[in-house]
C-alpha cells in the first residue's frame, strides 16, 4: 500500500503524519485511531519504508500491510442465528478496523458442493419439523467417532469443491459460526499444508447444550458464549489456551445504539402508553405463535373496564403463511403483525417483554435490551440448555402452555410489574453486548501474532486430487 503525505514542517514522525491524515490521530504509545474507530490497535510487525518524490511529497510504503486481510466467515441459514452472528462479526470488524480486513460471509457448501451439504437449510427445516427425527440425529451423532467419520467421508468426497470455495476468497483468516463447518475446511487446509498459515477460529452460537461438532482440536481459537460451553469444550479435549469466553456475538446495532422507547414507539407506529409484548419464534416463526397470539388477544383486554391493558407485536420472520393468517384475524387489542424484520433492535427496544422459542440469538438480543423472556418452546439438543440459562439466572420463565404464557404477561402488565422490573434487571446483568467486539479484537491479536501476511500460496494450479 502506498500513501502520500505532505513534507512535515515540524519534526514529527512520518508514521504520525500519515496516521493523522488517514486515521485522525496517534497517541504517545504509538497507537493510532481511525476516525470511526474507538479501539486502539497496532500490529507490531508493521514496518515502513519512506522516500520523497519530485514534488516533495513523501511516499510511505508499509511493508507487510500491502493489502487488507481476507476474512471468510462460514455460515449457513439453518435458522437465523448463524447469519445474525456472522453479520455481527463483519460489522464489528468494520467498526474496529475499517478497511484493514475484507470480510466475506458465505455458505461455501451451498455455493460449491452438492447434496447433502448444499441442501442443509431444507434438510434442517424438515428435521426440526419432525422433532423426534432431529432429536435422534442430534444425539446419535454426538460421539466424536460417529460425526468425525461422516464428516471425513464428506470432506474427501467434496474436497475439490471445498478447496475451490476457499480459494475463491483467499482467506488469511477463516471464522466458522456453524457446527458443521469445522471438520471439512480444516481437513482441506491440512491437505493443502495451509494449516500453519491460515488462522481458523470457531465462534459458537449456542449458549449451553451445543453439539460436539463445534469442538475441533485443531482450531486456533474456540470462542465460547458461556462458561457452560467452555466446560464442554475442555471436556471434549480442547486446550485452555484455545478457549475464550466473551459471550454470543450480537449485531453492534444492539450494543451501541442509544434508543429511547418513546421515540421507537413513535417511529414504529405503536401505542405510546400501553405496555408492549413482542411475540416471535426465530427466523422461521416456529413454536406456538398463533395459539399464543390468540390467547393474548383476549387476556390483554380488560373486560370490566372495556379497554386493553397491553399491545402485541408479532414478528413472523420468514413464515409468510403465519403472517397472513394472523393478519386476517380480528383483535380487541392493538396488534402489529410483521414479516421478516431487519431492525430487530428497534422492535425489541420498543417492547417491555418477549415471548419466544429458546433461540440463542433472540435470547442474547433480548438480554441486551433488558427484556424479561417467556420461553415457550425449544428445539431438542442445542436449544434445550438455553432454558435453564434464562430461568436459573432469573431473566425469564419457561412454559409451553399458551394460556399460562398469556396469564404471566397479563400479570406482568398489571399486578406484577415489580417482577417484570426485577427480571429486566437480571436480563441486563446477563447481557454481553461487548462480546462481538472482544471477539474481533482477539482475532486481530491472533493475526498480529501471526506476523506479516503469510503469502499464502492460493495458486489455482495445485489440486487436492493429488493428495487424497
Ligand atoms: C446435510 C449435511 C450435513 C452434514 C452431512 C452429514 C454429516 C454427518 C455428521 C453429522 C450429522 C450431524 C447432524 C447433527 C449435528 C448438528 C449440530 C447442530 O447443532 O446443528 C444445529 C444446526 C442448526 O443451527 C441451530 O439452529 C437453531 C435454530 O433453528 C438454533 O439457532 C441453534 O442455536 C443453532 O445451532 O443444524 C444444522 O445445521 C444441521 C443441518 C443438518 C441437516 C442434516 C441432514 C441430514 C442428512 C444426513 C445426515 C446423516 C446423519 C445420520 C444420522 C444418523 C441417525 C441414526
Ligand atoms: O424477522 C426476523 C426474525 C428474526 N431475526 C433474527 O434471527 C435470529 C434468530 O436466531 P435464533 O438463534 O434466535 O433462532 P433461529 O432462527 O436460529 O432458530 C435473531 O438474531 C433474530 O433477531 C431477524 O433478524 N428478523
Amino acid at each position: 500500500m502506498v500513501m502520500k503525505v505532505a513534507s512535515p514542517e515540524k519534526v514529527v514522525s512520518i508514521t504520525e503524519k500519515v496516521w493523522q491524515r488517514v486515521y485522525g490521530g496517534i497517541n504517545n504509545n504509538g497507537y493510532y485511531y481511525h476516525h470511526h474507530r474507538k479501539h486502539r490497535r497496532r500490529c507490531s510487525y508493521e514496518s515502513e519504508d519512506e522516500y520523497e518524490d519530485e514534488d516533495g511529497t513523501i511516499q510511505l510504503m508499509q511493508m507487510g500491510a500491502e493489502r487488507s486481510k481476507n476474512v471468510l466467515i462460514l455460515m449457513s441459514d439453518t435458522g437465523g442465528g448463524h447469519r445474525a452472528s456472522a453479520e455481527a462479526i463483519r460489522e464489528a470488524f468494520r467498526i474496529e478496523f475499517g478497511d484493514e480486513y475484507r470480510i466475506y460471509v458465505k455458505d461455501v457448501w451451498k455455493e460449491y458442493t452438492g447434496w447433502p451439504l448444499n441442501d442443509m437449510e431444507r434438510s434442517y427445516k424438515f428435521m426440526v419439523k419432525h422433532v423426534q427425527l432431529w432429536k435422534v440425529t442430534f444425539h446419535s451423532t454426538s460421539p466424536r467417532w460417529i460425526h468425525s467419520s461422516y464428516l471425513a467421508a464428506i470432506a474427501s468426497y467434496y474436497a475439490k469443491e471445498v478447496e475451490a470455495g476457499l480459494m475463491e476468497y483467499k482467506p488469511d483468516i477463516i471464522i466458522s459460526v456453524h457446527p458443521l463447518m469445522q471438520h471439512i475446511p480444516l481437513s482441506v487446509l491440512k491437505w493443502k499444508s495451509l494449516q500453519k498459515k491460515v488462522i481458523f477460529v470457531t465462534v459458537i452460537t449456542d449458549l449451553n447444550t451445543c453439539h460436539p461438532t463445534w469442538f475441533h482440536p485443531r482450531v486456533n481459537r474456540c470462542y465460547c458464549p458461556s462458561k457452560e460451553v467452555a466446560k464442554r469444550a475442555l471436556y471434549d479435549g480442547l486446550e485452555e489456551s484455545q478457549i475464550q469466553v466473551f459471550g454470543l456475538p450480537i449485531r453492534p446495532s444492539f450494543a451501541r445504539a442509544v434508543l429511547s422507547k418513546d421515540d421507537l414507539r413513535k417511529e414504529l407506529e405503536l401505542d405510546p402508553g400501553l405496555p408492549a409484548v413482542l411475540l416471535m419464534g426465530g427466523v422461521e416463526g416456529m413454536g406456538p405463535v398463533k395459539k399464543t397470539a390468540m390467547v393474548l388477544g383476549e387476556s390483554l383486554y380488560d373486560n370490566d373496564q372495556g379497554k386493553p391493558i397491553g399491545q402485541l407485536i408479532i414478528i413472523c420472520g420468514r413464515n409468510k403463511a403465519l403472517a397472513s393468517t394472523l393478519e386476517s384475524l380480528e383483535w380487541k387489542i392493538p396488534v402489529k403483525v410483521r414479516g421478516f424484520e431487519t431492525q430487530m433492535e428497534k422492535w425489541m427496544g420498543a417492547c417491555d417483554c418477549i415471548i419466544t422459542k429458546a433461540g440463542p440469538g433472540t435470547i442474547a438480543e433480548a438480554l441486551i435490551r433488558g427484556l424479561p423472556i417467556v420461553l415457550n418452546d425449544y428445539i431438542p439438543g442445542q436449544e434445550k440448555g438455553n432454558v435453564p440459562y434464562v430461568v436459573d439466572n432469573g431473566a425469564g420463565v419457561f412454559t409451553r402452555s399458551p394460556k399460562e404464557t398469556a396469564r404471566i404477561v397479563s400479570e406482568w402488565f398489571s399486578t406484577k410489574t415489580d417482577e417484570l422490573k426485577r427480571m429486566s434487571e437480571n436480563a441486563l446483568k446477563l447481557a454481553q453486548p461487548e462480546a462481538v467486539f472482544d471477539i474481533v479484537k482477539d482475532i486481530h491479536e491472533l493475526a498480529c501474532q501471526r506476523g506479516p501476511l503469510a503469502n499464502i500460496p492460493y495458486d489455482s494450479t495445485s489440486s487436492l486430487t493429488n493428495v487424497i
